[in-house]
């Protein structure tokens, strides 16, 4: 086991342990020949995969149905997430390909362990807005759950939108006048009316769409992609609330570049948590105002000498609304 000038007594011949000390069957494969595709619905096991070179939606696009392969374990893959796929990727009817790689998430929304599933779950991977979709009416416009929803997307940091749908059944105003002073973006909807300024805010991002049942999402869905095919659903006339019509989240290619995720599975939030800390970056001026506070304060109502106290003029208002958001995650409303 020599080699080179030195002796077989000399030190400096001693074989030294190779960097690589692991056996080389431990290597992964290389993957060389998986093609990227991105999950578009997830459905008993089953992920639908559209094949995309780089996350954008492609014309005429080859949809694959995959199961996860061995090698990726208990990880889970969600609607949204960035995949390599092998195997048989024709898309041909009866084929079955494997998902080997899921791409590192740049956001993930969770939502909440229930009494179905006692673990909170990531739904939605890599989406960077969320819309928040509520009726005017029919069924009324709750604060709290568009608070909570707020909440979630600040955290997930992603975007977020409000968006007021059936504007012709009432006024949007008393539900902006509590969203105006955080500075949320807003569109107002109402069926067959024009979509454009909707369609202006979702192309080439990735958006999820929440609202609960019967606020008219499927309404919106349809107008937006015109052959997504939803069923749209008849609000119960006792309940206000409408049938549910969709199961699992599906992820919808906009016409014009960018994607929708329809999420009729998510009924509550995961806001457990949440770090204040966090939340109140979404709000840089009112981060500033915190820098006096002592320390572990909550920044919440009726905190000794927190910051936000010290808020004057217009920003009182944003101080009021930014801790209805932060007091929405001790709500008793758990449910979207
Ligand atoms: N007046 C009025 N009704 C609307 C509008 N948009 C939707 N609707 C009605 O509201 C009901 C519910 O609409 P959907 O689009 O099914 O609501 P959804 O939120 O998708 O409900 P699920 O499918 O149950 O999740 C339907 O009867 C729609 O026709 C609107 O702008 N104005």
């Amino acid at each position: 086991m020599t080699t080179g000038r030195y002796g077989a007594d000399d030190p400096e011949s001693y074989e030294r342990p190779r960097r690589r000390t692991r056996p080389r069957t431990k290597d992964r494969p290389s993957f060389d020949d998986a093609v990227p595709g991105v999950v578009v619905t997830v459905d008993r096991g089953r992920y639908t995969c559209r094949l995309t070179e780089d996350g954008a939606p492609e014309d005429d696009p080859t949809v694959v149905t995959s199961m996860k392969s061995r090698a990726l374990g208990r990880k889970g893959v969600v609607v949204g997430d960035h995949v390599r796929i092998v195997g048989d990727v024709s898309g041909d009817p009866g084929s079955l390909a494997r998902i080997v790689l899921v791409d590192e998430r740049r956001t993930v929304l969770r939502r909440t362990a229930d009494d179905d599933d006692p673990v909170e779950r990531v739904v939605v991977a890599n989406a960077d807005q969320l819309v928040v979709v509520t009726a005017l009416a029919d069924p009324e416009p709750r604060q709290g759950l568009v608070d909570r929803a707020l909440v979630a997307a600040y955290d997930a940091g992603m975007d977020p939108l409000l968006c007021l749908t059936k504007a012709d059944l009432a006024d949007p105003e008393p539900v902006l006048a509590g969203y105006r002073p955080l500075g949320v973006p807003y569109v107002v909807t109402q069926r067959g009316a024009d979509v454009s300024e909707v369609l202006e805010r979702l192309t080439g991002r990735t958006s999820v769409l929440l609202g609960h049942s019967g606020v008219g999402k499927s309404t919106l869905v349809n107008a937006l992609v015109p052959d997504a095919f939803r069923e749209v659903g008849v609000v119960n006339a006792h309940t206000g609330r409408g049938r549910h019509t969709s199961v699992s989240a599906l992820m919808l290619a906009l016409p014009g570049g960018g994607w929708i995720v329809d999420t009729p599975g998510i009924r509550s939030f995961g806001l457990n948590h949440v770090d204040v800390a966090q939340l109140i970056e979404a709000f840089p001026d009112l981060h500033e105002l915190t820098e006096t506070c002592p320390r572990a304060c909550s920044h919440g109502e009726g905190e000794p000498e927190c910051g936000l106290d010290d808020a004057e003029g217009t920003e009182v208002d944003r101080v009021r609304s930014f801790r209805r958001l932060l007091a929405s995650r001790e709500a008793g409303e758990q449910h979207y």
